[in-house]
């Protein structure tokens, strides 16, 4: 069964400046929520602390708590190595390791204890099926994952991030970096990926928010403003606000 996800009275702050002001909201399980709003709203920073990335900001600092099933991960206790197993992160610019493709997807499985090379190869091949780009590499496994072109690189990330089975995946503006031709791929992936594992996206492109996402939330000043459905959201905002920022009116 799906596990429970949200946030309560979550705020962040770096040193006394506070990019994220008591928001509480829930990701329900096989969905995708994009997280919209102008530059510097908040988004990446509520984001990142989803799953703790944001600890390692010198002066960040925060408040409030984030549950999985019951249990706050925003507790000292948490061990944040096998959060980050449950929680996955795909940044904007895409981050291979400087390794081979195999090895880039295997890193993870291997870190985290399967050690066979026959289910590590298996690991690999689902991985990079997931992620639409088995057949482009399959024959060439060895070779290093900078000879890959940007948005296979993305992919790479992406089967990367797949590879040690997490339950959520955080995507920061995953598409930004790519062509239109591999922007649509990995929008294709999202739709595909989100009926076995709930997706939380920042973006900037309304019409990407609108093509691959459930729910919506829109910040502003660090303060969830409104949060629904996409369809709700994009055709029947209750906020002013939020209609101007889709609209493009945002001054
Ligand atoms: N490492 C940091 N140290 C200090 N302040 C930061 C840091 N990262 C972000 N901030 C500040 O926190 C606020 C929110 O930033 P954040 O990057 O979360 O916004 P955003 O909505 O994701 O912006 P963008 O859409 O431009 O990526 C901004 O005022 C930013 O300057």
């Amino acid at each position: 069964m799906a596990l429970p996800f949200s946030t309560e009275d979550l705020s962040i702050y770096y040193g006394e400046y506070q990019a994220v002001k008591n928001i509480s909201m829930s990701f329900p399980a096989q969905s995708v929520t994009a997280l919209i709003g102008p530059s510097g709203c908040g988004k990446s920073t509520f984001l990142r602390s989803l799953n703790r990335m944001n600890d390692e900001i010198a002066g960040s600092r925060t408040t409030g708590h984030i549950w999985m099933d019951g249990i706050d991960l925003t507790a000292s206790s948490t061990d944040v190595i096998k959060l980050r197993q449950r929680i996955g992160m795909v940044w904007q610019r895409p981050n291979p390791f400087f390794k081979s493709i195999y090895e880039n997807i295997a890193f993870g499985p291997r870190y985290y204890g399967t050690k066979n090379r026959k289910q590590l190869d298996e690991i690999v091949e689902s991985s990079l099926r997931k992620a639409a780009l088995w057949d482009e590499v399959k024959d060439r496994l060895k070779e290093s994952a900078l000879s890959l072109s940007g948005g296979q690189q993305q992919r790479l990330c992406i089967a990367r991030a797949l590879s040690v089975t997490p339950q959520i995946l955080l995507l920061d503006e995953p598409a930004s970096a790519l062509d239109p031709v591999s922007t649509g791929k990995v929008e294709e992936l999202i739709s595909e990926l989100k009926d076995e594992l709930r997706i939380v996206i920042v973006t900037h492109n309304m019409q990407q928010a609108a093509r691959v996402s459930n729910y919506t939330a829109y910040f502003y000043l660090g303060k969830l403003m409104e949060h629904g459905e996409t369809d709700t959201i994009f055709t029947n905002p209750t906020q002013q606000s939020t209609q101007d920022y889709i609209m493009g009116r945002f001054g």
